[in-house]
C-alpha cells in the first residue's frame, strides 16, 4: 500500500483521556484511497474515539494523524469540507421536512452557492432515496431514514472521503440493508469510505480492507479477503460414525476435533516446514473410507472474518 495512496494515515496515533483511560494506544492506520474500509472492534475498544481524533473534534496525546494528505487537527479547517461525516447520529430538526433540514444544512456552509441550493438538496435527496419521503417531517421518519438524511446532508458537497461512525447501529434488518447498499454505491461512484462497526458480517459484506481493533491497539490491518484466508477453514465430515471418523482424522494430523451430532470438526493439520506438501483432503477422504467411515459429506468450511479475529485473540468476537 503506498503512503500516497492513503487517505488516512496515523503514526503512532495515542489518546490517554484525562481520568487516565488509555483508549488508543500507538495506532498506526493506512486507508488506502477508494477503498471501503471497516473499523472493526467491539464496544469500547476506542473506535469513536480514534474517528474524533481524525476529524479533529479532539486533540491526540502524542502521535499524529494525516487525513486527505493533510495533518489533523492543525489542517482541519482545509480537510474537513472534503470530507463527508456521521458521527453519533445527525443532528436533525424534528419539526422540519426532510428537504429542509438539507436546506438549513446547506445554507449553514458559507461556501454553497445559494442559487443552487434546491439543486443540491434535491440531488442529495435522490442520492439516499429520500425524493418520495422529502416533503415529510423528519420526526415521522424511521431511524434508518433518518440516518440516510444525515448521509445526505454529508453528501450536499462532492466528498473525497465520507467517515460514518457505527451507520447501522440500531436499524432494523431493512435499514441496515439499504445504508449498506448506499455504501456500496458511493464507494462504486469513487469516494473512499471509512466506516466503524462491531458487526463483522457487516464488514464482510461491504468493505474492502479492515482493520481490527481491541482494548485500544489495532491487531490487524488489510484487505478483507486477506484476513479471511489467514484463517485457515475448519474440515468438517458428516457421518454416523463418528467415533472412527475422530480416530482417523487424528492419526492424520487434525487437531481440535469437535463432535456435534453427525458432524465432525477440526483444523486441518499444519504442514511442517515450508517444502512439506500440505495434506491432500482427496487422501484423507480416502483413509476415512478405508476405515469404514460412511461418509455423507465431507470439505472444508470457508474461513471468515470471524475466524480470523478468533485466531488472532484466541476469544471470540464479544460485542457486549
Ligand atoms: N470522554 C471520555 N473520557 C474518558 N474515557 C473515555 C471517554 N470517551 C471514551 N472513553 C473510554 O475510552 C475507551 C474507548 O472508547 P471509544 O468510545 O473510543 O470506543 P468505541 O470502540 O468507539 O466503542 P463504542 O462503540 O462503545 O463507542 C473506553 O474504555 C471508554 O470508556
Amino acid at each position: 500500500m503506498s503512503e500516497l495512496s492513503a487517505v488516512i494515515e496515523t503514526r503512532g496515533l495515542t489518546k490517554r483521556y484525562r481520568g487516565g483511560q488509555l483508549a488508543v494506544d500507538r495506532l498506526d492506520l493506512a486507508v488506502p484511497r477508494g477503498s471501503v474500509f471497516g473499523f472493526l472492534g467491539p464496544n469500547g475498544s476506542g473506535k469513536t474515539t480514534t474517528i474524533r481524533m481524525l476529524m479533529g473534534l479532539i486533540e491526540p496525546t502524542s502521535g499524529s494523524a494525516r487525513v486527505l494528505g493533510e495533518p489533523m487537527p492543525r489542517a482541519a479547517r482545509r480537510v474537513l469540507p472534503r470530507v463527508g461525516a456521521l458521527i453519533e447520529g445527525p443532528a436533525l430538526y424534528g419539526f422540519l421536512s426532510g428537504r429542509d433540514n438539507l436546506v438549513r444544512f446547506d445554507a449553514a456552509d458559507p461556501d454553497a452557492d445559494p442559487r443552487t441550493r434546491s439543486a443540491r438538496v434535491a440531488a442529495a435527496l435522490e442520492r439516499v432515496g429520500l425524493t418520495a419521503a422529502a416533503g415529510k417531517r423528519a420526526r415521522a421518519y424511521s431511524l434508518g431514514m433518518k440516518q440516510r438524511l444525515g448521509l445526505a446532508a454529508a453528501l450536499l458537497q462532492p466528498r473525497e472521503l465520507l467517515v460514518l461512525d457505527e451507520p447501522t447501529n440500531g436499524l432494523d434488518p431493512q435499514g441496515m440493508r439499504e445504508i449498506r447498499s448506499l455504501v456500496r454505491e458511493l464507494a462504486a461512484d469513487g469516494t473512499t469510505v471509512f466506516l466503524s462497526s462491531h458487526l463483522l458480517d457487516e464488514i464482510e459484506q461491504v468493505c474492502s480492507h479492515a482493520a481490527v481493533m481491541a482494548q485500544g491497539r489495532l491487531l490487524v490491518q488489510g484487505t478483507v479477503a486477506a484476513l479471511a484466508s489467514s484463517a485457515r477453514g475448519r474440515l468438517a465430515v458428516t457421518t454416523p460414525d463418528t467415533t472412527d471418523a475422530v480416530r482417523v482424522l487424528k492419526e492424520h494430523g487434525v487437531t481440535d476435533l469437535v463432535v456435534a451430532d453427525d458432524r465432525v470438526t477440526g483444523d486441518p493439520p499444519v504442514p511442517d516446514g515450508p517444502d512439506a506438501e500440505p495434506l491432500d483432503l482427496a487422501d484423507l477422504n480416502a483413509a476415512l473410507v478405508a476405515a469404514q467411515v460412511r461418509v455423507r459429506a465431507f470439505g472444508t468450511e470457508r474461513a471468515s472474518l470471524e475466524d480470523a479475529f478468533v485466531a488472532l485473540t484466541g476469544e471470540g468476537f464479544d460485542v457486549g
